[in-house]
């Protein structure tokens, strides 16, 4: 299905699952939510092609990204699907983990600016915090059973990725009424929803909402673990 984002309105549909991923790339890194070569994007494939899932490429410059370039792997474990010269995301194993454990059909990985400070701030290094958000009207935003309060989980940047993987697959198991993010300590923002038009769309509540954190909206004792 086609799912315009608000910086592509007036231009033509895009059918194509690559394609669109390719363009929400672009959109992302030129609002400057993926700095360098930061930020992976993915979207599960449909129909006959329900087990594998599209993803950007490792270490490449987001916003230049072309359909060609996206990545095949296995949707619920990460596994490259088709081998070609371009390596899947460094990060894919966290999109996998959210796949298997969650209706997700398209996943968002960013270093906006707002998560990440929050994520710094609220983060430990070697436990896994959560930060509660109550009150705030961009709660509506999320898809959440009860809007009126929910506790985003802060993951450590472990060196080793599918460790942060596995802690997030825990979670999420464990955690049915979760919200549909997560950040990573001193790292950035995570959130999936049932198209890329839907993750975007949580990812700009959630970015929205870390910046009423750090400008101050709540009292720290609020917000922080
Ligand atoms: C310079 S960004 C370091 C890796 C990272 O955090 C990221 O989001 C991009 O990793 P990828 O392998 O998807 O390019
Ligand atoms: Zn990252």
């Amino acid at each position: 299905m086609t799912t315009p984002v608000q910086d592509l309105r007036g231009t033509p549909p895009v059918t194509d699952a690559a394609a669109e991923l390719a363009r929400y790339s672009r959109v992302l890194y030129e609002r400057g939510w993926m700095p360098g070569t930061s930020g992976n994007l993915s979207v599960r494939q449909a129909g006959g092609l329900r087990d594998t899932a599209l993803i950007t490429p490792s270490g490449r410059d987001k916003g230049e990204l072309t359909r060609d370039d996206m990545v095949t792997v296995h949707a619920e474990t990460g596994e490259p699907r088709l081998h070609g010269p371009l390596r899947a995301s460094a990060e894919t194993c966290i999109h996998a983990a959210v796949y298997r454990t969650t209706g997700a059909e398209a996943v968002i990985h960013v270093h906006s600016p707002y998560a990440t400070v929050v994520a710094c701030r609220a983060g430990d290094p070697a436990r896994r915090t959560t930060v509660p958000l109550t009150r705030f009207e961009l709660l509506k935003g999320l898809g959440l059973a009860d809007p009126a309060a929910t506790r985003v989980p802060v993951f450590p940047n472990w060196s080793d990725v599918p460790r942060i993987a596995d802690d997030v697959a825990d979670w999420l198991r464990a955690t049915p009424d979760a919200p549909p993010g997560l950040l990573i300590a001193d790292h950035g923002i995570t959130v999936w929803g049932r198209d890329l038009a839907r993750a975007l769309a949580r990812l700009e509540c959630f970015e929205a909402i870390c910046q009423l954190l750090v400008l101050g909206a709540r009292s720290r004792e609020d917000h922080l673990p």
